[in-house]
């Protein structure tokens, strides 16, 4: 387990970071993400967990580095949309793995893919600072969790989003 305290995440004291990485806890068989697959040698390796006790907020963490520039001292806008869109379904899958009455460090994670994407690009993202997304879980509909996404760069909130997540079809589980 990870826990942080972290002052900005809600005045001195408050824990953040609890419990499992969901990716942890992916099926072998559908960890090769570029984004969150723990067996992508590449990747970005997102660790996505409950942000507090509630099951409904999250937080992922990444520090992008100079490799993944737009311009000098600022991050490209593809990698942001990267990090949110894994981050929601990193966050659809702690969300559809809990509604379905799953444990996750028992049973393993149920797995979602991206069905949509939003993105708000509000303040240029600086280069080498720890990225935090804040997820918070707005929708369980079925297969379908909607997840809405805020990234913060020190006390600068930088970009904003929204990711819609359909737990993976069998089909493309097999294939
Ligand atoms: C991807 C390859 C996997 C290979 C297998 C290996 C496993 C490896 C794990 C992968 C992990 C990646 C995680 C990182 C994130 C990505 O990078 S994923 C890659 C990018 N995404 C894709 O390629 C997905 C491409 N799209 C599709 O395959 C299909 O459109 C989907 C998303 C599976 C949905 O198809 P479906 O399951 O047949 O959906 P369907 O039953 O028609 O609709 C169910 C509900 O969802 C809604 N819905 C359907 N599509 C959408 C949509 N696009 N947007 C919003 N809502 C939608 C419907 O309106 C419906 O809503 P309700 O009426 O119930 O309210």
């Amino acid at each position: 387990m990870v826990t942080r305290r972290a002052e900005a995440a809600g005045g001195a004291g408050a824990t953040v970071d609890e419990g499992p990485a969901v990716q942890d806890h992916y099926p072998a068989d559908a960890a090769h993400c570029y984004g969150c697959g723990a067996r992508n040698p590449f990747g970005h390796h997102l660790k996505t967990r409950w942000a507090d006790g509630s099951r409904t907020e999250t937080i992922t963490r990444f520090t992008p580095g100079p490799e993944q520039t737009a311009m000098p001292g600022y991050v490209y806008g593809g990698l942001v949309a990267s990090v949110l869109d894994c981050s929601g379904t990193g966050s659809a899958a702690l969300a559809g793995t809990h509604a379905a009455g799953l444990d996750l460090e028992g049973d393993g994670s149920l797995r979602y893919v991206t069905g949509t994407l939003e993105v708000r690009y509000q303040r240029p993202t600086p280069m080498s600072v720890e990225l935090v997304v804040r997820g918070r879980v707005e929708e369980v509909k079925g297969r379908k969790v909607t997840v809405a996404l805020t990234m913060t760069a020190g006390e600068d909130e930088v970009a904003s989003g929204r990711v819609v997540a359909l737990q993976l079809p069998d089909e493309m589980r097999s294939s």
